[in-house]
């Protein structure tokens, strides 16, 4: 073979992986525990309800997720399932009986929403201490502020990953590539608060290759495989797949080459198993700080400030 490497090579690198299971599977234990002492004290059981508009596939495989994990947390789910030509009025007017009901501490409406309704609208229409997506324009500025309040999932549950495997992230070159309102932004805002010098990549970033390579610590957030390459990651730094892709054989894949970049990673993420079980725990434990309940940890989280 004509290559230009030396025929015994270095064993090959592998790097650790960054467990979304374990970690989740530990977040939802202590949620759960925290919520039969409560309610073994004679509290009320907290509540979450879940609005789906329409019947998008990839919607009720989350929603179905979302259904067995209230099961294990113990929090009572309601589920409002709605046709797909439901009114922007009707939407609105169902969110404000929801924010009405003492019985229901946390209100999620599944994303993306048909094209006949504002999802803007929608998502501050929500009662901000019921916003357990934690999408609401005055929980971001929060996050933005150092004032935390509810946080969006999939970030908190980035650094919950992180700080579950014992990573310190301050001080550390940190890249987001994505900027959507939902996952890039909000990531960004989580790593900024937790010390790291963050910088943003989106559609009109020029030299994305150019910010990975100097990266410690990089998170991908856009649905395109293969848009950061395994090369650019620098040796020994972290890497966060948020990204998830539908292959043509049905199952999913991340935005970054798995394998070749765990030859250069320290620590890596995988797809799936990292990054999406974790949101759906945050989603758990948001649903329980919103009930009032303060839930311990299974890790330190990342200080703030
Ligand atoms: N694991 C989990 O829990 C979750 C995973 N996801 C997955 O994460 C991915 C991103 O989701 P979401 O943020 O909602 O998606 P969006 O499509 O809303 O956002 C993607 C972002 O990537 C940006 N982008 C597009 N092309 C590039 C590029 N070449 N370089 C850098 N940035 C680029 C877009 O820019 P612009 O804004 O200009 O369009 C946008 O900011 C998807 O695969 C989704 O399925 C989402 C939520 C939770
Ligand atoms: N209001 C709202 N809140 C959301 O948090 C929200 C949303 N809308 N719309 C869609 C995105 C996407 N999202 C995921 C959650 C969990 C997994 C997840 O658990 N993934 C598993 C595998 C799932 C599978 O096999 O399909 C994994 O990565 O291991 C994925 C994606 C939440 N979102
Ligand atoms: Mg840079």
């Amino acid at each position: 073979m004509n290559s230009n490497k030396p025929a015994t090579t270095q064993a090959a690198h592998s790097a650790r992986i960054l467990d979304g299971n374990a970690a989740s599977a530990a977040v939802i234990e202590r949620v759960h525990d925290s919520i039969e002492r409560h309610v073994a004290a004679g509290g009320r059981r907290p509540g979450l309800a879940v609005v789906l508009v329409g019947a998008d596939p990839a919607s009720q495989i989350y929603v179905r997720a979302k259904r067995r994990d209230c099961e294990r947390a113990g929090i009572e789910a309601r589920d409002f399932d709605l046709d797909a030509s439901t009114s922007q009025e009707t939407l609105l007017d169902l969110i404000q009986q929801l924010n009405d009901d003492p019985a229901i501490d946390g209100i999620l409406v599944q994303l993306p929403l048909p094209a006949q309704i504002d999802e803007v609208a929608v998502t501050n229409s929500i009662d901000a201490d019921k916003d357990v997506d934690g999408f609401h324009a005055f929980n971001v500025g929060r996050l933005a502020l150092r004032q935390p309040g509810l946080r969006p999932c999939t970030p908190r549950g980035v650094m919950a990953l992180l700080s579950f495997h014992g990573l310190e992230i301050r001080s550390k070159h940190a890249i987001v590539v994505g900027a959507s309102n939902i996952v890039g932004r909000p990531m960004s805002l989580e790593l900024l608060l937790a010390g790291a010098t963050t910088t943003v990549t989106h559609r009109f970033t020029h030299d994305l290759e150019d910010h990975v390579r100097q990266a410690d610590v990089v998170v991908c957030a856009v649905g395109k495989p293969g848009v950061v390459r395994p090369e650019w990651i620098q040796p020994g730094a972290i890497v966060v797949d948020v990204g998830i892709n539908r292959m043509a054989d049905g199952r999913i894949t991340g935005d970054i080459d798995f394998e070749a970049a765990s030859q250069r990673a320290a620590w890596i993420s995988p797809v799936p198993g990292g990054v999406g079980p974790m949101t759906r725990a945050m989603l758990m434990l948001n649903t329980a700080e919103a009930a009032g309940l303060q839930v311990e940890l299974p890790y330190h989280p990342h200080s703030t400030g």
